[in-house]
Parts: C-alpha cells; structure tokens; sequence
C-alpha cells in the first residue's frame, strides 16, 4: 500500500528550481532515507509530502488523498527541520497537549522514556539544551501512533548518545510496522536505519535503490597502499594522500592492482575495500545532474572535488 506519492513534482520558489519533476513513493512498512547536499531539495519535497507547501507543477499525495487536507494528515507523524517549543511549558505539558489531539497517543512515560527524556519531563522546554529540545520535537511525532512518520534531519545537533536513543526509538518503531521517511545529512545514520535510500541533486531523484545497489552503482572502491613512487595509472577517478598511505579510488580495483604489479610498483600495505556510501554519494551528487537515475557509466563522470582528493591520470 502506497503512504505517500510524489508524481513529477516541481517547486519553484521565484526563479529557483527546488524540485525538478521528482518521483517518490513511500510504501507501508519501508524505512526510507532521503540523502542530498545543502539545498538539494529534500525540505521541499518533504513539505510538499506533509502538506506544507504545495507543489508547483505535478501531484503529490498522502495516504491516497491530498496532503492538505487535515483528512490526509491523520495518520501523519512529522518533526520538520525546525520547530519551536513553547518555552514556560514544562516537557511533560507539551506531551500531554499533543496527546490530547488523539485518540490512543502513547502513554507519556513510555514515551519519554523511548526518547531519553524521563529526567526532564519537569523541566521547562526553554531551559533543554538544543540537543534535549530536538529530541522532544521528534518524539512528538510519535505521540499519535502514526502509521507514517516523516523526519527531517531528526538528529541534527545531537550528540552521538542521543542519536544512538534515536535510532532506537526510530527502529522499534519501524520493526513494530511503521513507516519512516527521514532526510538526513548523516550518511552513516541512513546506512545504520535505511533499506532504500533517494539521493536527490540539485532538485532531482538521482538514485532511488537499497544502500547496497547504490553501492554497486557507483562501483567505487578504495585501494589504499604505502609506496614511495607511484606512476599515474589508467582507471584511477581520484587520489588521496593521508598518513604516508595513498587511497586511489577506481572502479577497477582488480585492475588497478594487476596494473600495479605490472607497473613493478613497490608497494606496501595493501588494502582494497568498499567505499562509504558518502563516498557513492558524492560520486552520485558530482554526476551530471541531467541525468535522472545514476547509472554505472556515471561513475567515470566524478572528479577529484567529488571525492576529496587529487587525479592522477
Ligand atoms: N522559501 C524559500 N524561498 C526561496 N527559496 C527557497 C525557499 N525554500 C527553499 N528554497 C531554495 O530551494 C532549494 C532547495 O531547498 P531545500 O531547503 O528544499 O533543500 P535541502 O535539501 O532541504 O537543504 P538542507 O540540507 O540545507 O536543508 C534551495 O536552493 C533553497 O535555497
């Protein structure tokens, strides 16, 4: 069953193009992670997804209906990028006056405690520090027992323990049957929840697969070694220079070692591994943003911007 659909969705705000024709859908159960740069479009579309924005030019919709329409919203969760707390009420306040919009909200207990914010329920919220208050606005989302919850950024400004609660709370919610889908800057963090993630560029869905395949799209591996000379060799998109060792990134990694014996290069250390989907997904960001899906003949297209380092060839 389709929660949300985005059908060529295009936003413009004055002469910038935020979106440009995207299409998402988010079924029943899937744990999405929306992956862009500053300003790729992921606010946008996920405002349009929730109702807060309406698209420019193609549909979207929620629950089968327009999300504009509070009717469409009720089975809605979302923490947007920013949220304001009113600051004299106390959290434990806040949790009861959402909860009151609904019919059978999460015990307010059981809640703060999925959340890591039971020590605070007496506090007011203008005296949480950031981190406190990021984690309240997320655990709002929750309070209705929403069968979509949509989170942008959710742990921004958290630190490692509190994004760890996060996961926790964002996981069991998915293993208990909900639907979660959430932007976010932290690739490891769309690595660690995701099954599918959409990378958007520049207002458009440049990949939209498992973490995996994205992988085997971009098809970049690290071969990192110790030598004291190396020649410029064929199949290398990028070089990196850390620590006295060398990262050549190729999309040839067993090439590029035959290569490397066969150049009688006298290396040392050797170690061939995967790259992080950062790394794929800065591939996938610096490749041509016309394109609408990554494609392995992208990947010859990433420069040594893209991915940090310096070509050799
Ligand atoms: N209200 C607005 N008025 C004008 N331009 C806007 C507005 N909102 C967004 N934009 C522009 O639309 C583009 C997409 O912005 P959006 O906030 O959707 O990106 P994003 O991927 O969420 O970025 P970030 O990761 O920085 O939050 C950007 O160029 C942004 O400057």
């Amino acid at each position: 069953m389709i929660l949300a659909h985005a059908d060529q969705a295009t936003r413009r705000y004055g002469d910038v193009l935020a979106l440009d024709r995207v299409d998402l859908t988010v079924s029943a159960g899937e744990l999405v992670g929306l992956l862009g740069p500053n300003g790729a479009g992921k606010s946008t579309l996920i405002n349009m997804l929730v109702g807060l924005r309406r698209p420019s030019a193609g549909r979207v919709e929620l629950f089968g209906g327009d999300p504009r329409q509070p009717a469409s919203r009720r089975q809605l969760g979302v923490t947007p990028q920013e949220t304001g707390l009113p600051g004299t009420l106390r959290v434990s306040e806040v949790v009861d006056f959402v909860a009151a919009h609904f019919p059978d909200p999460v015990p307010r207990g059981e809640l703060l405690d999925r959340f890591g914010l039971t020590d605070q329920a007496k506090r007011q919220t203008g005296g949480l520090s950031g981190g406190q208050r990021r984690r309240l606005a997320v655990a709002l989302a929750f309070v209705g027992r929403p069968r979509l919850v949509v989170l942008d950024e959710p742990t921004t400004g958290l630190d490692v323990e509190a994004r760890h609660t996060l996961w926790e709370a964002i996981r069991s919610f998915h293993a208990d049957g909900g639907t979660v889908l959430l932007s976010s800057h932290y690739l490891e963090e769309v690595e660690a929840l995701a099954q599918r993630v959409v990378v958007l560029g520049q207002g458009r869905v440049l990949a939209d697969d498992t973490v995996g395949a994205i992988r085997d799209i971009v098809g970049v591996r690290r071969v990192s070694l110790a030598a004291d000379d190396l020649p410029a060799l064929p199949g290398v998109v990028a070089t990196e220079h850390t620590d006295g060792r060398t990262h050549l990134l190729t999309t040839d990694a067993d090439q590029l070692v035959r290569d490397l014996v066969t150049a009688g290069v006298a290396f040392r250390d050797l170690e061939v591994r995967p790259t992080s989907l950062e790394e794929a997904f800065l591939t996938i960001t610096a490749a041509d943003p016309t394109r609408t899906t990554a494609d392995p003949a992208g990947t010859g297209t990433a420069t040594s911007a893209a991915v940090g380092g310096r070509p050799t060839a």
